[in-house]
């Protein structure tokens, strides 16, 4: 038809269903007091959602054939089963999270919308909406769930096996093979190694200092590269090698390290020659890194014995239990 304003509905206080697809309406008004539980308004000119607050019984609404870029006007509708929004012009994925609140949300379709090209549409959608069955017209398979959380919220041991997968492969491909000292020791008694891990501020880069100071003819530090900017009670080549993130993705790329993390902004990595410094003196290595720092090393051909340290203070333990301890 030719309808371009919502009008006349007031007193229907038992409606429902309510279809006005294929007008001229460009903003969406006057239907706040029905108890609408399916609204179909495809293909009219509605460039805002808007409007909607009191109608908390609605489950369907299809909006596709618009003008929309934003989805902040669907928040808070937990009834929601179904979105149909194809054809309007959603541009970024972050208008996405407006809907995460929506646990009955199952169909979601956003096709022929911008957002379409952004990379990894798809993957953060299935992500950060993990309750939706049908997405774009296809199936969401569990196969796709779990590649999005590997990709938008990794377990540890993923990050691991990617980041051992990396430093392995660039090693290999980059750095000449040379008689190692740690590879020297027997093969039924491999190189002795110890690794200090625990959350942060549970003292086991201390304890890594302590050991290194009262036995220096058993143990020598395997000093760390990182990013974090020098302390000024830290000194560059006893805590850490101090460099910036060019010199660390230089090493990175030429394969000088066995695992690398990042944490709170910095990056962190133990390199071979660091171990070799220490293997080179007939010491063994002691070290101390994060929990995915230790999963990565499990991943190399050192067998370190890995000692863990946690502080009984009740955020340490909500922290371990978040990560899930499994070593
Ligand atoms: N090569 C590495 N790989 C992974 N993690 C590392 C590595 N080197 C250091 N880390 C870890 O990075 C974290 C941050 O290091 P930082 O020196 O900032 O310690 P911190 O903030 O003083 O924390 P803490 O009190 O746990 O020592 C620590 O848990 C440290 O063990």
């Amino acid at each position: 038809n030719q309808i371009t304003a919502i009008s006349g509905l007031d007193s229907l206080s038992r409606l429902s269903h309510l279809s006005l697809a294929s007008n001229r309406i460009d903003t969406i008004s006057n239907l706040t007091s029905l108890p609408l539980k399916y609204l179909r308004l495809s293909g009219n000119n509605i460039v805002e959602i808007e409007n909607l607050e009191t109608l908390t019984d609605l489950m369907v609404i299809d909006l596709s054939g618009n003008q929309i870029s934003r989805l902040g006007g669907l928040c808070g509708h937990s009834s929601l089963m179904e979105i149909y929004l194809q054809e309007n012009v959603v541009v970024e994925r972050e208008e996405l999270l407006h809907l995460k609140e929506l646990k009955n949300l199952r169909v979601l379709s956003l096709n022929q919308n911008p957002i379409d090209t952004v990379p990894e549409y798809r993957s953060y959608a299935v992500f950060h909406l993990p309750f939706l069955t049908r997405l774009d017209g296809q199936t969401v398979r569990i196969e796709e769930k779990v590649s999005a959380v590997n990709r938008f919220s990794p377990p540890l041991e993923v990050v691991a096996a990617q980041d051992h997968r990396t430093n392995t492969k660039l090693a290999v491909q980059n750095k000449p093979a040379s008689l190692r000292f740690s590879t020297l020791t027997r093969l039924d008694e491999p190189y002795p190694m110890l690794v200090m891990c625990g959350p942060p501020g549970s003292g086991h880069e201390q304890f890594v200092r302590h050991l290194v100071d009262e036995f220096p003819s058993f143990f020598g530090l395997g000093v760390s590269h990182t990013t974090q900017p020098q302390g000024p009670r830290q000194g560059h080549g006893r805590d850490y090698y101090f460099i910036d993130e060019g010199t660390f993705n230089r090493a990175l790329i030429s394969g000088e390290f066995l695992e690398t993390h990042e944490v709170g902004g910095h990056r962190y990595g133990l390199t071979m020659a660091a171990v070799e410094q220490v293997a080179h003196q007939g010491l063994a290595c002691v070290t101390h890194m994060t929990l995915q720092g230790v999963l990565t090393m499990k991943n190399t051909h050192f067998e370190p014995r890995y000692i863990l340290t946690i502080p009984l203070t009740p955020q340490v333990l909500t922290y371990v239990h978040i990560m899930d301890l499994t070593l």
